[in-house]
């Protein structure tokens, strides 16, 4: 019981959420993060490397890997036409379970993964320099919730207002191992990543350094 004593015993405060939006901290095990941990080894050693997305021509400074369909700004294809043309990897179905059982303990709603479906998972990888700047995720065209996982750094999370990327928001820990949801009202809510927290994380997470970002989702998207 090594963790026992660790961080994530301390309960946190979360801060007030808009409706729609839930995080629960410390919703996956050490062991799990290491697991996952281990699959992002082979996600990005897989048909598509990780890489910076370009947007307006700038490298963001975020690398990502997809899963199930390729993101790049501001399109899903099932090809990675942006990087070696290469199609993705399946969406795997151990992580179609995880998104419904993350819907459930985030409302406490058991009926809530139910129509869940995720189809594509962003995988983004942070360092030390990385940010994400406040951004609507609106190139999915299903409006279902956005499940989010962290493993490794803490980072400071901003979670803002639908209409504006500027305040009202609120700002929150995400530290490895925190599942944090946004559907209904707050779908469309204006989000980012102000800064990463090196050398915050658990020992046994799986990662030594930097953060890793799963946001799994519904495109709305058919087909091939
Ligand atoms: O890293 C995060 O927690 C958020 C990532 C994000 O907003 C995205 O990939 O669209
Ligand atoms: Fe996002």
């Amino acid at each position: 019981m090594a963790t026992l004593f660790g961080d994530d015993m301390i309960e946190r405060q979360i801060p007030e959420l808009p409706p729609g939006a839930h995080c629960v901290p410390g919703w996956l095990t050490l062991a799990q993060q290491r697991w996952i941990v281990a699959r992002f080894g082979e996600w990005v050693r897989g048909p598509v490397p990780i890489r910076a997305a370009k947007v307006r021509g700038h490298e963001m400074s975020v690398r990502t890997v997809c899963l199930g369909w390729h993101w790049r700004p501001y399109e899903y294809t099932r090809e990675a036409v942006d990087v070696n043309g290469n199609r993705v990897l399946e969406f795997p179905d151990w992580m179609v379970r995880l998104g419904r059982r993350a819907l459930v303990a985030a409302t406490g709603d058991p009926r809530a993964g139910d129509a869940y479906t995720a189809d594509t998972a962003l995988v983004n990888l942070y360092d030390d320099a990385a940010r994400m700047g406040m951004h609507q995720d609106r190139d999915e065209r299903s409006s279902a919730p956005v499940v989010s996982l962290s493993i490794g750094d803490t980072c400071t999370f901003r979670f803002g207002n639908t209409e504006t990327r500027n305040r009202p928001y609120t700002d929150l820990a995400l530290a490895s191992g925190d599942l944090f949801v946004f559907g209904g009202a707050a779908r469309f809510a204006y989000h980012g990543i102000t800064r990463v927290h090196p050398g915050t994380a658990p020992a046994e997470c799986g990662l030594e350094a930097g953060r890793i970002n799963i946001t799994m989702r519904e495109t709305g998207l058919a087909g091939e």
